[in-house]
């Protein structure tokens, strides 16, 4: 029951520590890696508010140190599916009812949690489980998941207070009910916050939700659920399984009370999961949503007016921050000629200049890449242009997965427009360079536009205000996060809503009112005080 329109204004985004030498919190954040790399995890499934533990325990290993050895998690099958599935519909009708100031305390009182108790240990997590630098990890496990929990309960009461008006004789309102059935929240290995914003966005809309993250992405998920679990979230509301795909997807798409899918990976995931889901059809309830933020093959374009320093800026941020491993990250640039000699001498010199090892070391810029597949998959790609007649190296280039999953930052500078790396999303440190004729901008465009599938994000640099309307126009469609004079990359949430179309995914922005709509289900309700009782119109009283 609620006795009042209770306020929930939208909140200041979360203030980036800096960890700079001397500083608290580098010193906190320090001992909180010493305290994880002494013990050894042993990481449960949470299923109906109960920690499970199967016995098939797979080991985590930092992808930088994979000599050590961070702990384990238990690893399920089909029947833990079906049991989080049974836990989450039995948990269904008092989360449903509980009222919303209630339910947006519980998400409150975690991103507080996040705030100050937990924020080293899940950044030292971050760090560790998934080859993050200090910095990277503060602005995803910290920040962004504390935005997004405080943004959404601002969003969602604004989506409450939405309601149609109402003629005479008559009340009009609009009941924002959750779907019927359970979410499923499927999760990558990338970004902390995206694990912890899907299943927790669909669950404040008061659904229930299982909720299965990437294997590398665990060892800070299950940090994020023991702190929703504090901060009073009812048992099976979310429930947190490790599961392979195949198996996760085998049960829930065939279940009739599936309700949808909140996915964020790669795109070819995604497409067998709708193609699935939409074979199943027939079986389900009602019509799942199926929302996706998946792969990109993100564009730098900078005019002949752009700043030098500002363009090799955004590309070696925008490139290799976190080894690439961003979906908005800058793979592909276009450099005009007049530049282009001046901005690839200062992006090499940047580049060399970027230390690579553990995340321990706080002085290294660049970390490991997540794991032996993806470090097979970004090589090969270096391979072949080292091979190649029309690509070359302009930097980088070595690879090594001795000690850790450890590939150098790479430039490769191609002379054909359609090369494979411009192309292909790779998911790595691998930055593709393709020189135009500075005059032919427009032309440039159309290839920027044309060349590859995705649509998520990309950057002009220009100092031309021409130039900045003609790009916004040429590349609407081409990026859902489009920035103009910055890198491709750290939208914030509540500033830059993000995601994007094609094949990067039905484009529903995440960490704003967009994504929430999805996980409602609207019921119109009509009341009128004093009804007709007689069925005849007035002109039929005479003939
Ligand atoms: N657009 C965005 O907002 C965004 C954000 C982050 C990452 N990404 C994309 O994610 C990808 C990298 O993340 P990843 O490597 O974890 O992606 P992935 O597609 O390999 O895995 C994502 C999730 O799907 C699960 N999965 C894999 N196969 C499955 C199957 N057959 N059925 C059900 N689930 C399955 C994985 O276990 C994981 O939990 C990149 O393509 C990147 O661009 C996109
Ligand atoms: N929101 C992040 C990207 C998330 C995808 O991996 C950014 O804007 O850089």
């Amino acid at each position: 029951m609620s006795l009042g329109y209770f306020s929930y204004p939208m909140p200041v985004n979360e203030p980036v520590l800096s960890y700079a030498p001397g500083s608290n919190e580098k010193n906190a954040l320090k001992k909180a890696l010493a305290d994880l790399k002494k013990k050894e995890l042993d990481i449960p499934m949470y299923i109906g508010g109960k920690a499970i533990k199967t016995g098939k325990k797979i080991a985590i290993h930092p992808p930088h140190e994979i000599a050590h050895t961070l702990g384990h998690f238990h690893l399920g099958e089909e029947k833990h599916v079906k049991q989080a599935i049974d836990a989450a519909l039995k948990a269904k009708e008092d989360w449903a009812a509980m009222s919303w100031e209630n339910r947006a305390h519980i998400f409150l009182k975690a991103a507080d949690l996040l705030a100050t108790k937990y924020r080293y240990q899940m950044n030292a997590c971050t760090m560790l489980g998934q080859s993050k630098n200090a910095y990277q990890a503060e602005i995803d496990s910290a920040c962004e998941l504390i935005d997004f929990l405080r943004f959404n309960v601002h969003f969602l009461s604004e989506i409450y207070k939405q309601q149609p008006i109402s003629g005479p004789g008559m009340h009009n309102r609009l009941e924002w009910r959750p779907l019927e059935g359970f979410v499923l929240a499927v999760t990558p290995f990338n970004f902390t916050a995206i694990g912890g914003n899907l299943p927790t966005s669909a669950a404040m809309c008061g659904n229930v939700v299982v909720w299965k993250p990437a294997n590398t992405q665990i060892y800070s998920a299950q940090i994020f659920m023991r702190i929703l679990k504090e901060a009073g979230l009812p048992d099976g509301v979310i429930n947190l399984i490790y599961v392979d795909g195949p198996t996760l997807g085998k049960v829930c798409f065939s279940h009739r009370d599936f309700a949808g899918v909140h996915f964020t990976g790669s795109t070819g995931v995604f497409n067998s999961m709708w193609k699935t889901i939409g074979e199943n059809i027939p079986k389900y309830r009602t019509y799942p949503r199926i929302v996706g933020e998946t792969g990109g093959k993100d564009f730098v374009i900078a005019h002949k007016s752009a700043d030098v320093d500002a363009v090799v800026t955004a590309l070696a941020r925008g490139a290799f921050e976190f080894q690439g491993q961003k979906c908005s990250a800058a793979s592909r640039a276009y450099l005009p000629s007049n530049i282009a000699e001046q901005v690839k001498t200062k992006l090499v010199a940047a580049i060399q200049s970027m230390k690579m090892g553990s995340v321990e070391d706080f002085s290294n810029f660049i970390n490991a890449v997540i794991d032996e597949k993806a470090f097979n998959n970004i090589a090969r790609y270096i391979d072949n242009a080292k091979k190649d007649k029309k690509a070359k190296i302009l930097v980088g280039g070595k690879y090594d997965k001795k000690h850790g999953y450890f590939i150098e930052p790479t430039v490769i500078e191609t002379t054909d427009p359609k090369y494979a790396s411009l192309c292909e999303e790779i998911f790595g440190p691998v930055l593709t360079i393709y020189t135009y004729d500075a005059d032919e901008f427009e032309a440039a465009l159309d290839l920027v536009d044309s060349t590859s599938p995705y649509a998520l994000t990309g950057s002009i640099l220009s100092q031309d205000r021409a130039a900045v309307e003609l790009a916004t126009n040429k590349l609407r469609h081409a990026a859902g996060n489009f920035y103009i004079n910055d890198k491709p990359t750290g939208a914030v949430v509540g500033q830059q809503p993000f995601g994007g179309a094609r094949a990067s995914g039905t484009n529903d922005k995440a960490g704003s009112m967009l994504n929430l709509y999805r996980w409602l289900s609207a019921r119109t309700i009509k009341e009128t005080f004093n009804p007709p009782v007689s069925y005849g119109y007035p002109f039929m009283q005479e003939s």
